[in-house]
């Protein structure tokens, strides 16, 4: 894992490299997802089966045997160990209860002369919700795209999610039966994006399509984009950590693996203003890392993109910080707070040394499902927001058109629009005079 310091001359240079991430451009998945999101425009179900059986190493006849209803997603849940499914649903009740404070309702008010002005907030018909599979099963994020979708008042949430040699995870149809999806397909990748996209004789076309996944899950959305709405581009997951230097430094450690294990292109960065605290965590990572599960892929997504960052002090961290614009922020120091002001592009801000990101991941009740790849300098996490639309409201009165029949033929008369003009113009008291 790089050792990095501020103080290093070309410090600046060395981060940009270290937050460098081509994958989601690389032309070479841009063709093959062109190719791939064609084939299953032309041909449908067909080609979602070939794409299938191809990446994800089954052997299945047709669409049908990708398919599940919501008797399946019970027996799934019915399944589970007593102890798993209250775990799961714990999980969604503190996810929901969170969410259900950003519903947006109607607004509207009323001018001195009685025109009317407003919008109307209603929920998006249809959504699909792409959960990822290739390297993990994510039960958690069935529940952080589908329960906003669900307290939005979404009509239907299609879900896809690969099952790479056909296995199916409990947990993951579980949670889908728990947050109320409609309906699942076992198929992932740009051929499942494609299939919601376009609709197929089985998959029905979406309105919007959200969630994580792999490079080429992020193509294949920024290419549908403008068929159907997208939540972001999602690239692989990020920590960023501020320590002061008196958490253990086991936590820490652990903390970095915890987003280095999702994938070997995962980011893991600790900013910390004392090098013999970094000393203790380096420690900590070589002690620890061997007992990992995941260890292969720990030790490549930090060798490949981790760095241990000595800064001058807090404010520094604070400011180097908001040029990354992690995707989630742990600030493991003696008073978070007192740093918030500072802090200005996360897209989790995860406060005190108790505050592990992996709660977040799963129950804390926000979303997990963030802006990455310093996209955290204009976007925002997944919420009920994105599966609301807005149309503006508005009711001229006749007094109202008066006065805004004068403003409006003006300004039509200037972009020399005589037509706008005298629409507008026609409405005044005196139109006929
Ligand atoms: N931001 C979040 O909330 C969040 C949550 C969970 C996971 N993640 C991230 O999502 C990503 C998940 O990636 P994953 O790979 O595990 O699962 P995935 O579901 O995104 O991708 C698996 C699919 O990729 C396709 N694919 C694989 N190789 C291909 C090839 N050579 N050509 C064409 N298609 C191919 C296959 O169709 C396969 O079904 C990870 O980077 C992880 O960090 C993010
Ligand atoms: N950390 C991931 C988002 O970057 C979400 C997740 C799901 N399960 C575990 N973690
Ligand atoms: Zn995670």
């Amino acid at each position: 894992m790089q050792r990095l310091s501020s103080s290093q001359a070309d410090f600046d240079a060395r981060l940009k490299a270290l937050l460098a991430f081509e994958t989601a451009q690389d032309p070479a998945v841009d063709a093959a997802v062109a190719a791939i999101c064609d084939d299953v425009k032309a041909r449908g179900d067909a080609a979602v089966v070939e794409y299938t059986n191809r990446f994800d190493r089954m052997s299945v006849a047709d669409m049908a045997a990708l398919t599940l209803s919501r008797e399946q997603l019970q027996a799934a849940h019915d399944r589970l160990p007593a102890h798993v499914r209250e775990a799961l649903e714990a999980a969604a009740e503190r996810v929901r209860r969170y969410h259900e404070k950003q519903l947006a309702h109607s607004w509207s008010y009323e001018d001195e002369d009685g025109t009317l002005l407003g919008q109307q907030v209603t929920p998006l018909d249809r959504v699909g919700i792409y959960v990822p599979g290739g390297k993990a099963a994510y039960p958690s994020s069935v529940l952080m795209n589908a329960l906003p979708a669900k307290v939005a008042g979404v009509g239907e949430i299609i879900m896809v999610v690969p099952t790479p040699n056909g296995e199916q995870n409990d947990l993951v149809l579980a949670a889908a039966y728990i947050a109320g999806v409609d309906k699942v397909f076992t198929c992932g990748g740009a051929q499942a994006v494609a299939a919601l996209a376009y609709g197929t004789e089985s998959v029905p076309q979406v309105d919007k399509i959200t969630g994580p996944g792999n490079a080429y899950v992020a193509a294949a959305k920024r290419r549908v984009f403008g068929v159907v709405g997208i939540d972001m581009v999602a690239g692989p997951s990020e920590i960023l950590v501020i320590c002061d230097g008196d958490t253990d430094p086991d936590w820490i450690a652990m903390d970095l693996f915890s987003q280095a294990e999702h994938d070997e292109i995962a980011q893991a960065i600790l900013l910390c203003p004392s090098a013999d605290y970094i000393a203790r965590v380096e420690a900590s990572i070589e002690k620890l890392l061997p007992a990992m599960p995941r260890r292969a892929i720990i030790e490549a997504s930090l060798g490949n993109r981790g760095a241990l960052i000595e800064v001058s002090d807090l404010d520094e961290a604070c400011a180097i910080s908001n040029y990354i614009a992690p995707e989630h922020l742990e600030l493991s120091v003696a008073q978070p707070e007192a740093w918030l002001d500072k802090l200005r592009h996360a897209g989790a801000i995860f406060m005190g040394r108790f505050t592990s990101e992996s709660l977040g991941d799963y129950c804390a009740g926000p979303n997990h499902v963030l802006p990455t790849s310093r996209t955290a300098r204009f976007a925002s996490p997944l919420g009920v927001y994105d599966f609301q639309k807005r149309s503006s409201l508005i009711r001229v009165s006749h007094a109202g058109a008066q006065k805004l029949g004068k403003i409006a033929s003006v300004l039509a008369h200037g972009e020399g629009l005589t037509a706008h003009a005298r629409a507008a113009e026609l409405r005044l008291d005196q139109a006929g005079d």
